[in-house]
């Protein structure tokens, strides 16, 4: 039931009125940064790797990628569109909805061709159009994910736990054999709960 867009659509957000872009800064071309595990040690079951990727318009989510990524000691990688978004907020706003009315699947410019090598994958990703960017489907559904655990994390401008809800049906839906569990849904800024809910997840390294 690879679905169709979301069930509820009150389709009055971004373009015009609310959906008002965080303070912080603008799209920097960004590091992709990756921890490099200490050599050696690669007993089959032994270390668990943990992959922190992300979607970023705007910087926010990038912030809390990084943050979770050193937290974790993941490797972080962030999702680089085939077809960068305008830096118009509204012109994002529009080719963003049409991509989620058509459940399309943009083309990620670098996606690595395996993510064998990690147990545990944080995703996370602005919400735009009440639910996840529909790249964040072209990254999940490329994968067998069987056997891993995914941990979505997310913000937006509202803060709507609807609309934070509705995301993760749609992880789960794209996530093909994964467990994907509860996520995070924060100000970047709001580190302890991050800490926290990543404690909790024993995510923690
Ligand atoms: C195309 C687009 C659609 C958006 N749709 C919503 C929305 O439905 N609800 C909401 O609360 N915020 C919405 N926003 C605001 C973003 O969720 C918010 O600015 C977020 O902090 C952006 O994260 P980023 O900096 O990682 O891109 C939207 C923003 C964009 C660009």
């Amino acid at each position: 039931a690879c679905g169709q867009a979301p069930a509820q659509n009150s389709d009055t957000q971004a373009s015009s009125d609310s959906a008002v872009i965080s303070e912080s800064s603008e799209t920097e071309p960004s590091k992709t940064e990756t921890s490099t595990p200490a050599e050696g040690e690669q007993t089959e079951s032994a270390d668990s790797k943990t992959l922190v990727v992300y979607f970023s318009w705007s910087g926010n989510t990038e912030e809390m990628a990084s943050y979770i990524a050193e937290q974790t000691n993941g490797d972080l990688l962030e999702i680089e569109p085939e077809t960068a978004y305008p830096a118009d907020y509204n012109e994002t706003g529009d080719i963003a909805k049409v991509e989620r009315d058509e459940n399309a699947r943009p083309e990620i410019a670098n996606l690595p061709s395996s993510v064998d090598e990690y147990d545990t994958i944080l995703v996370g990703y602005p919400i735009w159009w009440h639910t996840a960017p529909m790249i964040i489907g072209t990254f999940l559904e490329n994968y067998d994910l069987s056997g891993k655990e995914v941990y979505p994390f997310t913000q937006s401008a509202s803060m709507d736990t609807e609309q934070f809800n509705q995301s993760i049906e749609f992880v789960r839906e794209v996530s093909k054999g994964a467990a994907v569990h509860d996520g995070l849904f924060e100000r970047p800024s709001d580190t302890g709960t991050i800490d926290t809910y990543l404690s909790e997840n024993g995510l923690i390294k």
